[in-house]
């Protein structure tokens, strides 16, 4: 069993709980389920910059990366230093995150927020859309085809964006379908967590242009950014890089300094 294999075991059980502890309706009555969302794919198009930048307490391949920050001044600093867009991670067991997160994150900026999780259930959509996202992130591994039409469809539906994350050829080829809006390029080997961003560069002819290309994971300089921008990537989701140091949003403006040079 592969990490991912075991995360979306757990999700299973964690989703089947939650059910039965949060109705649809109590989701569905939230005022942020009301809220128009921001388009994360639009905001790529017309960015300079095209950095997602994600707030990331741990994770598995790097165990402890930050637990002494507080989501809201890494939202604010993200928004201060002139991203695109910010992810949040709202996985507990694995990554140390939660929809609180995402909820404090929403409340303290109006750029457009990915909600980072292993989607395997419309219900946590509707989750997504009552803690405040305006994105979704589907990934091609752990999904069937029609699994990712259905998701997809029905994110659309809730007006949230979808990006959809793929590791090879294989998963892209099934997954490509127009109720996607982003297609991403996950930079790490979860066998190994090894990161290259070679895939991100060999599939980047393979995705049609309709779809904004997002490189995913492993980005730590400026230089790669720039080399990515030549295979028409326009969005770079970066989070232990930024997250690492004590000022996130501080580490994210000066990276975005150099990136204009
Ligand atoms: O980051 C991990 O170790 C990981 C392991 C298993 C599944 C997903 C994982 N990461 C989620 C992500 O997609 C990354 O947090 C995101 O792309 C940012 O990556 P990085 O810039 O390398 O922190």
């Amino acid at each position: 069993m592969n990490i991912l294999d075991k995360i979306i075991a757990d999700k299973r059980k964690e989703v089947a709980l939650k059910k039965t502890i949060v109705p649809v309706s109590q989701l569905e009555n939230t005022a942020l389920f009301e809220r128009e969302t921001i388009s994360l794919a639009d905001a790529l198009r017309s960015s300079k910059t095209g950095i997602i930048a994600e707030h990331k307490r741990r994770s598995p391949s790097k165990s402890v990366i930050n637990q002494d920050l507080n989501v809201q001044d890494v939202a604010s600093g993200y928004e201060d230093a002139g991203v695109s867009g910010m992810s949040v991670l709202t996985d507990g067991k694995y990554f140390g995150g939660s929809l609180e997160d995402l909820l404090f994150a929403r409340a303290s900026v109006k750029m457009p927020i990915l909600r980072k999780e292993f989607i395997i259930d419309e219900y946590q959509l509707l989750e997504a859309k009552a803690y405040g996202a305006d994105v979704i992130l589907l990934i091609a591994a752990v999904l069937e085809k029609a699994q990712i039409k259905q998701l997809s469809e029905f994110a659309k539906n809730l007006k949230l964006d979808v990006l959809l994350e793929v590791h090879n050829e294989e998963e892209l080829q099934k997954s490509i379908m127009p109720s996607l809006d982003m297609l991403g390029v996950n930079n790490r080997n979860l066998k190994t967590f090894e990161v290259s961003t070679d895939i991100s560069k060999e599939l980047s002819k393979k995705i049609p242009e309709d779809f904004v290309k997002v490189s995913e994971s492993g980005i730590s300089s400026v230089e790669a950014i720039k080399d990515l921008k030549n295979y028409g990537y326009q969005g770079f989701l970066i989070g232990e890089n930024f997250m690492k140091t004590d000022d996130p949003g501080k580490s994210a403006k000066e990276f975005i300094r150099q990136l204009a040079q």
